[in-house]
């Protein structure tokens, strides 16, 4: 892990998100059959290894001919054509196509060698024996050729993408039955403090909800992995350490809430702490400026301890906790989707803090009169209250706007990057 570069007495919040990615193993992929690998990440590149289509066919159904033979073909002009047998799709190799003669031909058959038209059926009689053409055809008009779509050896699906139902599609038209996928990555949220309890119950004074278990567990969830929350543990060493060294055997990361700043009951940083292999650190963020990263157990299972207060719990995770997850589901593009966004108006940010803003977003004027900087597509305005508390305007923000640590007012007009909330995938 790196080595803290001072700002203050604060850890760098770059060197913490970098500290996030370095404790991660990446996990042995799967091979699935193709319809269980539907929202997995590819984890190889598919080939194709025979062109696609694989023979030239046609696009209609109807008649296949020399084009030279109806070329004076029209409805007042018909030309008469013997019919010397049917293609269906699927059908054997037809024989090759002497002039002066057609083939009925379904969508899909094989062009008979020598042909190099077809006159669709609605533009015939339709006949068996022979057919009456009232158009001309032009030559490679509806026939498909092979290797329109893919060529041999031609990559068409590359290890890092989300495989959707295209997606998979287009590995069963390629010939694959079964595809290479990441492991889904098993993540156990544990919420610690004597105060949470269960949501759905009654609340005594001074009890609140689990909200951070919720919220945590659907974040790492809604991105494709295996959540598992594990309700409140009360601030007790010795049985936090049960749950967590039980939780460790099961998962691939651990998140735990709550516990990790400077207060006589924080068993979350008391107990890992003595591990050695967990960092707490105050970082230069706000909000979640107490946060813990390391690994634990002997399969070095990564640990992300997030601080309790609900709204630093949410915005660590998706600032920090994100990208991780995101990066061992074995997606291409980890990184945050950002849009560069104006200020709609002032607002004042921590010294010596990277503040990241709830805020709200709306598209510039589509014009492009509204911002004289074409990337700037957006305006942001800062949800109601930015305290780490307030979870009910947390719910209601568009992105994360960041305010970088030498900004201690947002001017109106400003232009800042903002990290887009909610369900984003490659
Ligand atoms: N003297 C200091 N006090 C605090 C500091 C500090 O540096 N010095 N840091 C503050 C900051 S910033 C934060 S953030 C919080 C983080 O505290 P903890 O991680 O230790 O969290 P707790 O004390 O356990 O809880 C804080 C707050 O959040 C509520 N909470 C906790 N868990 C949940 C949950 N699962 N669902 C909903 N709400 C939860 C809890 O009731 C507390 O109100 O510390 C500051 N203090
Ligand atoms: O840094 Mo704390 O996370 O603001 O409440």
């Amino acid at each position: 892990m790196s080595t803290p570069v001072p700002t203050g007495d604060l850890f760098p919040v770059d060197q913490h998100a970098a500290d996030c990615l370095a404790v991660l193993r990446p996990l042995e992929p799967v091979r699935l059959p193709l319809l269980q690998a539907l929202d997995r990440v590819l984890a190889e590149d598919v080939v194709a290894t025979a062109p696609l289509p694989g023979d030239d066919n046609s696009a209609m159904d109807g008649y296949a001919v020399h084009c030279d033979d109806v070329a004076t073909a029209s409805v007042d002009t018909p030309v008469m054509l013997p019919v010397v047998g049917d293609v269906a799709a699927g059908g054997p190799d037809p024989a090759p196509l002497a002039r002066g003669t057609a083939v009925r031909i379904m969508t899909g058959g094989l062009i008979p060698a020598g042909a190099d038209g077809i006159v669709p059926v609605e533009l015939t009689d339709g006949g068996v024996t022979s057919v009456r053409l009232r158009a001309p055809a032009s030559p490679g008009r509806y026939v498909r050729h092979a290797g329109d779509d893919v060529a041999v050896g031609e990559t068409v699906l590359r290890a890092g993408a989300r495989l959707g139902p295209r997606q998979l599609s287009l590995a069963a038209a390629v010939g694959r039955g079964e595809l290479l996928v990441r492991a889904v990555p098993r993540v156990v949220v544990v919420s610690t403090g004597d105060e949470v309890v269960e949501p759905g119950g009654e609340l005594l004074p001074g009890q609140v909800f689990d909200s951070n278990g919720v919220g945590l567990t659907a974040s790492a969830a809604e991105l494709g992995c295996a959540a598992e929350r594990v309700g409140a543990v009360r601030d007790d060493a010795a049985g936090l350490a049960a749950v967590i060294e039980a939780a460790v055997a099961r998962a691939d990361v651990l998140i735990t809430s709550g516990g990790v700043s400077a207060g006589a009951f924080d068993v979350v940083k008391a107990l890992l702490r003595r591990t050695g292999t967990v960092q707490f650190r105050k970082v230069a963020v706000q909000p979640g400026m107490p946060q813990g990263v390391g690994v634990l157990g002997e399969g070095r299972v990564p640990v992300y301890c997030l601080p309790g207060n609900p709204v630093s719990s949410m915005v660590s995770f998706e600032v920090f906790v994100r990208p991780a997850l995101r990066t061992l589901l074995g997606e291409d593009q980890p990184g945050h989707r950002v849009v560069r966004a104006a200020a709609g108006r002032g607002w004042s940010a921590p010294a010596g803090k990277r503040q990241y803003a709830r805020v709200l977003l709306r598209p510039v004027d589509p014009d492009g009169h509204e911002h004289p900087d074409p990337t700037v597509t957006h305006l942001c305005t800062p949800v109601g209250g930015q305290g780490s508390h307030l979870v009910a305007d947390l719910s209601t923000a568009d992105a994360l706007a960041l305010v970088p640590e030498d900004v201690t007012a947002v001017v109106p007009g400003q232009v800042l990057d903002c990290l887009v909330l909610g369900r984003v995938r490659s």
